[in-house]
């Protein structure tokens, strides 16, 4: 019994009050803790979906794009997760068969219904952008461009999305929303930093967009799209052009070179040893050459290539108009254009073809990418087509041209020079999503980027959690020190048993 007392006394930890006080003390703590985390954990992501056809000149494609449900307004949260390329050519080529473009779509519509959960399929808003093969259709045959509508239109309403319409997008729009999505999907709205210009080349049409210092609208209105995003006033210089997307700027350089109606064309484009057969009445079928048809000319035209970089770029310089300029300075064509500025992304078919041709790296000088190109221009067509025996041949039979063009639109055209092309980036996705006006388009009609700054939490959770651990261990300690009168003694003076 006394030896049982004296050791009491001499450790007091060990009475039972001081350990039940420990025992909850660390009880108490662990549950605050546990609560605190438990409480705030972000629940299992739950995502929204939104849809968009992209329906160009050459072929449609669809776009799923998802975002975590609670969360409509934060930047760089949309994600595209899935695109289907639509077999066959885009929707303008079904003016005389309208309902073939309705079941055209139907392949692509059938896997978003599979992506999409179920029971967001009603509430999952699906859009139709067209581009400029239906603006060109619309100038040729407005009723044949309506029909086209209505049928895409009928196909659409048919699966269980939440149809928005389809209609055409000005060029205007299609370059802002590029813009847009390239700028958006780089975080830099809402960080505010420096934006990247936009370079688009379809094949009907071709779209610059940029910020300039020098730039308020001023000179030129119709040029001009003012956003306020995430708080900051953006002027954005845009023009798209009409025709010299790279498909139409082929049919003018064609188009060019038979003004005289000759039976044969000795095109300085095309590799040596290519030749082919091809219709006057299909080169001449759109509203961007029909003016230039000779008089008298046969039904057929042979199509022979020479292989020449320098004067494949002589006949491409032949569509632009250098000469006209009524602003203080030009791009081509009388169209205004301020002092280019800032980084740049190409995309489109601008990434197709420099991706080909090993010409995306711009940190090349702009005198190696012409050496290069006159090499590959030169190099006999069979001779190209045995070492790219996988590519389509329509494709490939066009890389020469397409580079050329690229070269001598942005040089010529835009006026980039050997100083500024390396700010010029090829790209064909960011963080996954492709760039393209798609994702612009959705972010704009579904309001997802805030006009102003959207308040954001005071603490990111993980700040959140490491103060509360740091508090209840604080807490614990002071507790800790709070029993100091319980703790054991150590006296200096030699203890007396
Ligand atoms: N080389 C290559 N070109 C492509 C590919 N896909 C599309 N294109 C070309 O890229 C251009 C893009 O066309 P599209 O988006 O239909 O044109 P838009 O309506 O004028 O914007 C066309 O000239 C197409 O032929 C591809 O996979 N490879």
């Amino acid at each position: 019994m006394s030896a049982q007392r004296d050791m009491k006394e001499k450790n007091p930890w060990h009475t039972p009050v001081t350990i039940i006080f420990s025992v909850i003390g660390v009880i108490a703590i662990v549950a605050l803790v546990t609560v605190a985390v438990l409480q705030n954990r972000p629940l299992p992501q739950k995502y929204k979906y939104g849809i968009v056809l992209d329906a160009g000149s050459s072929h449609t494609a669809l776009y799923i794009y998802e975002w975590p449900a609670e969360k409509d307004n934060n930047t760089g949260r949309v994600e595209q997760t899935l695109s289907c390329k639509v077999d066959g050519p885009g929707i303008s080529s079904y003016a005389s068969a309208p309902w073939k473009a309705g079941k055209s779509l139907t392949k692509c519509l059938e896997q978003a219904r599979q992506k999409v959960p179920v029971k967001r399929h009603s509430e999952t808003p699906l859009y139709l952008g067209a581009t400029a093969g239906m603006r060109l259709l619309n100038l040729e045959d407005s009723s044949a461009s309506t029909k086209v509508f209505q049928a895409v239109e009928e196909a659409l309403q048919k699966f269980p999305f939440s149809f928005q319409g389809a209609r055409i997008l000005s060029g205007q729009e299609e370059g802002a929303f590029g813009w847009v999505t390239v700028n958006y999907l780089d975080d830099r709205l809402e960080q505010n930093l420096q934006t990247r210009g936009a370079l688009d080349l379809g094949g009907a049409s071709t779209q610059i967009s940029f910020v300039s210092d020098n730039f308020d609208g001023s000179d030129s209105p119709d040029n001009a799209v003012a956003f306020r995003l995430y708080g900051n006033d953006y002027n954005l210089y845009t023009h798209s052009f009409l025709c010299y997307g790279k498909d139409q700027a082929l049919r003018k350089t064609l188009a060019q070179q038979t003004k005289s109606g000759p039976g044969t064309i000795l095109d300085p484009c095309f590799h040596p040893g290519y030749t082919e057969t091809k219709n006057y009445s299909v080169l001449y079928d759109s509203p961007c050459v029909s003016d230039r048809k000779p008089q008298g000319a046969p039904a057929t035209f042979n199509h022979t290539g020479k292989g020449n970089f320098s004067r494949c770029q002589e006949v491409v310089k032949r569509i632009f108009n250098f000469t006209e300029c009524k602003y203080s300075q030009c791009s081509f064509n009388e169209v205004f254009q301020p002092r280019l500025q800032g980084p740049f992304g190409a995309f489109s078919a601008y990434y197709f073809v420099m991706n080909f041709l090993n010409l995306t790296d711009t940190s090349i000088p702009l005198e190696v990418v012409t050496e290069r190109l006159s090499r590959y221009c030169a190099t006999p067509w069979n001779q190209v087509k045995e070492q790219h025996p996988g590519v389509k041949l329509k494709y490939l039979a066009e890389y020469c041209f397409s580079g050329t063009y690229i070269v001598t639109l942005l040089t010529k055209g835009y006026n980039f020079t050997s100083e500024n092309y390396p700010n010029i980036k090829f790209i064909k996705k960011i963080k996954g999503s492709d760039a393209g006006w798609t994702l612009g388009y959705m972010l704009n009609l579904t309001n997802m980027i805030p006009a102003e700054a959207p308040d954001s939490p005071p603490l990111p959770y993980a700040g959140y959690v490491s103060i509360v651990t740091v508090i209840a261990l604080l807490l614990f300690v002071l507790f800790i020190f709070s029993l100091r009168p319980l703790w054991p003694r150590c006296s200096k003076h030699p203890q007396i048993i």
